[in-house]
């Protein structure tokens, strides 16, 4: 059946785990002290979601493990606003990503994505790509607050968000248990391999192309 509508992770699907893992982890380790000092209000909150007395220490050893936990990842998408917003920081997608997204639009497909990345962070990520603001072809942003990715339910959340039968979505992600947990909720789902050494896909130019 051809998809309604298309949801995508973003890291390692429409951007590389390089941009993230060395671009924008240690953009967001190092101004972590600062930004939370300077913002205080904003930052309270946040640091009130995170466990044990030494805070910033927690959120920098979650940066190290690549926790995809709500609270750093919030602080990450406020800390990250600077950077795009002074142009030190461009969202990384691959040259197929773009194309895909225009095509799938002009299909009449709607397209989401769910990221571990906090909404704002996914919106300023596209809105600074280094394509361009890609955001007008984007419908709906789901984070790790409608669900973990690796859990069914969540996708599940998202269906019903969509006011969609899970199985008019398709789902594209990196992560096997990701794309398990998407077909466990009855939606389509494929591996993408950007290696290109397995996988369902290795580029999203082979998604509905
Ligand atoms: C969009 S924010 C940058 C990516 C990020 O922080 C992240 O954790 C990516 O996780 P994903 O679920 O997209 O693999
Ligand atoms: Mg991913």
């Amino acid at each position: 059946m051809t998809p309604r509508a298309i949801l995508l992770d973003i890291e390692g699907t429409t951007t590389s785990i390089a941009f993230v893992a060395e671009t924008l982890f240690p953009f967001a380790r190092k101004h972590l002290v600062e930004f939370v000092c300077a913002n205080p209000e904003v930052s309270a909150p946040i640091l009130a979601e995170v466990p044990g007395d030494d805070k910033v220490a927690t959120l920098l050893g979650w940066i190290d493990e690549d926790r995809k936990a709500t609270p750093l990842k919030t602080l990450q998408g406020l800390i990250w606003e600077a950077g795009y917003a002074s142009g030190e920081l461009a969202g990384h997608v691959y040259p197929d990503t773009p194309d895909a997204l225009q095509r799938w639009h002009a299909a009449g497909i709607a397209i989401h994505i769910y990221s571990s990345g906090s909404v704002a962070a996914q919106k300023l990520l596209f809105g600074h790509s280094v394509a361009g603001d890609l955001t007008r072809f984007l419908g709906g942003y789901f984070d790790t607050t409608t669900g973990p990715k690796r859990e069914a339910d969540s996708y599940a959340r998202i269906a019903a968000a969509l006011s969609l039968p899970p199985s008019a979505i398709l789902f594209v992600s990196d992560i096997q248990p990701e794309v398990d947990a998407a077909r466990a909720a009855g939606l389509q789902a494929l591996l993408i391999d950007r290696d290109g050494t397995g996988g369902d896909v290795h580029s999203l130019a082979q998604v509905l192309p």
